[in-house]
């Protein structure tokens, strides 16, 4: 078997010019634009071009541009003055703290600044809820991603096998509750768990989300199951996911490539949870909510 490739960046355009329309529609309807607050603590090169493509895709899309870059020296006081602000500024409709911080500070209580209806990381405790309970509000932008990724071919979920290796609050916590909400059978794997390449092969629907370079194998994998990298690593070779995409290629049947699956429908998902925002605020607009 050699796996097909999902080419994330053809369903990334696509969500994008969706969400361009829906924009435009709600700039009509309202006579404003919904409006993206981007948070750049610190010079971390890979966050500084992730917030650059955010603020060129969302500039893009119709949506208006609301940037604070601090300092590197920061301190928590500081960023919470600028959250606070934007939380208060009725122009900026989503919100979003570029992670991680510098030095590796915990985000938490800053994140619990942004008001869940300008959450459009869906980070906070509230939108964590929401989730969990699977009522309207805004979804992490790489699980939500994912999600339309396996729909786009129309891989079943429902009743799928699916199993998620790792378990960060970014990504492995809220994809599993995705996927649950999907009416998958849903297995989560971390750096804990005993004999992973036996959890792992039960997967019809494997996403690697562990953190940790080409850890997913041809042994971790069942023939014929559909396998999503979510893993972007840096390295002396260039970019690698979690996942060994060639050796895995002979027994997946599709496969997410590293650059060009995952990443593009993060900031696709960006654009698309700050036009939702902008729609849950707006009174007279329709809000989609999901
Ligand atoms: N506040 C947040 N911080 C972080 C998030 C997030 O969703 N919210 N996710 C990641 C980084 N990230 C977005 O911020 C992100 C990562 C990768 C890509 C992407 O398009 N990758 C390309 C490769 C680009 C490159 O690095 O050269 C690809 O995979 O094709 C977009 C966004 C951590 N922080």
């Amino acid at each position: 078997m050699t796996a097909e490739l999902m080419d994330g960046r053809v369903v990334a355009k696509s969500v994008r010019a969706e969400t361009a329309r829906r924009a435009t529609a709600f700039r009509e309807r309202t006579g404003t634009a919904p409006g993206l607050a981007t948070v750049l603590v610190g010079e971390d090169p890979a966050s500084k071009v992730y917030v650059a493509n955010k603020r060129k895709s969302a500039t893009a899309a119709g949506i208006a541009d609301f940037h604070r870059q601090l300092p590197e020296t920061s301190g928590e006081e500081e960023i919470a003055e600028v959250l606070e602000t934007l939380a208060a500024d009725p122009a900026v409709s989503g919100i979003l703290l570029q992670l991680p911080l510098p030095g590796g500070a915990d985000p938490g209580d800053l994140i619990e600044l942004i008001p869940a209806t300008k959450d459009v990381d869906g980070l906070t405790t509230a939108s964590q809820g929401l989730l969990a309970r699977n009522q309207p509000g805004l979804r992490p932008c790489t699980p939500s991603g994912v999600v339309r990724l396996l729909q786009e071919p129309g891989i079943p979920l429902t009743g799928a096998e699916a199993v998620v290796v790792g378990r960060s609050e970014l990504v492995g916590r809220p994809m599993a509750q995705l996927l649950l909400h999907e009416d998958a059978t849903v297995t989560m794997a971390h750096s804990r768990t005993r004999n992973l390449a036996d959890v792992t092969r039960r997967a019809d629907v494997l996403i690697a989300a562990a953190g940790v370079p080409g850890l997913i194998g041809p042994q971790h994998v069942k023939e014929g199951a559909t396998v999503v990298d979510v893993g972007i690593h840096r390295t002396a070779a260039g970019l690698v996911g979690d996942v060994r995409t060639t050796e895995v290629a002979g027994r997946a049947s599709r496969l997410t490539p590293v650059p060009g699956g995952v990443g593009p429908m993060t900031i696709a998902m960006l654009l698309a949870n700050t036009v939702t925002a902008a729609e849950m605020q707006y009174p007279d607009s329709t809000a989609e909510g999901r």
